[in-house]
């Protein structure tokens, strides 16, 4: 069995116990349900190079990078960089993970918020907006298209976006819907760990223009990151190369002055 499937077997165990403990009402009475929404497409937009920051603890494919990390601190410190959002991991089991986590990046600043999780239950979706998320990870590896379809349309009804995970080409067929907003490429085989970016490339052109196309995964130079915007993609996620760092908003502020330095 490789890594994902390990993940989808233990979160669909994990999510119907949280179901079990709060239900749908309560989720939706819960404060940040109300909150408005700060997109995260019209964030790319305004941005020349979009960067959505990871708060990220550890990884299956990197174990520990930054166990302790403070996530007030750190969104803080994306946000100062000029980040156009943050992405928070709530797994704990594989992550180290939580709600809490996205909670307090939610009180620290105003930019949009990525729940970044095993989507596989519409309940999850609630759980992400309770949370204060501003848009959601849909991975389609591990869902049909019909269940993306399903997903995208509950998370766009309580105004979430719908990030679309694909890495390869099968994949973005079964992703193309009128409820996703972004479609993201993984340059990591969720299967074997392997990063590569010239797949990615190749995937680029054919995303339809109707998406924002965002380059998932092992982005650590600044000469990676302009590879892949000449490819056509318009945001750019990264974790691990922040938060091995003992001030990842410090990183990431050092990482875009050196882009706007090179243009
Ligand atoms: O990062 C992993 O090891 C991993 C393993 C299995 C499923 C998902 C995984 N990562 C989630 C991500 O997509 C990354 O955290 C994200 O794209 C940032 O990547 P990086 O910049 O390489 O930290």
């Amino acid at each position: 069995m490789h890594i994902l499937d390990k993940i989808i077997s233990f979160k669909a165990k994990e999510v119907q116990q949280r179901k079990l403990l709060k239900s749908l009402d309560l989720l939706q009475k819960e404060k940040a349900f109300q909150l408005p929404k700060h997109s995260i497409t019209e964030h790319i937009l305004q941005k020349e190079t979009a960067i959505i920051a990871e708060f990220k603890r550890k990884s299956p494919s990197k174990q520990n990078i930054n166990l302790m990390a403070n996530p007030k601190e750190v969104a803080l410190g994306y946000q100062n960089a000029g980040v156009a959002g943050i992405s928070v991991l709530t797994d704990y089991h594989f992550f180290g993970g939580s709600f809490q986590d996205l909670q307090a990046v939610k009180t620290s600043v105003n930019i949009p918020i990525l729940q970044k999780d095993f989507i596989i239950d519409a309940y999850q979706i609630y759980e992400a907006k309770a949370a204060g998320a501003d848009f959601i990870l849909l991975i389609a590896a591990v869902l049909t298209q019909p269940q993306i379809q399903n997903l995208a349309k509950i998370a766009q009804d309580i105004g979430l976006e719908v990030l679309v995970e694909i890495h390869a080409e099968d994949e973005l067929e079964k992703s193309i819907c009128k409820h996703v907003n972004l479609i993201g490429v993984n340059n990591r085989n969720l299967k074997t760990f392997e990063v590569n970016l010239e797949h990615s490339m190749q995937l680029a052109a054919k995303i339809p223009k109707d998406f924002i196309k965002v380059s998932e995964s092992g982005i650590n130079a600044t000469e990676t990151l302009n590879e892949l915007k000449k490819a056509g993609f318009q945001a750019f996620l990264m974790g691990e190369s922040f938060m091995k760092t003992q001030h990842p908003g410090e990183t990431c502020s050092a990482f875009i002055n050196q882009i706007n330095t090179q243009k």
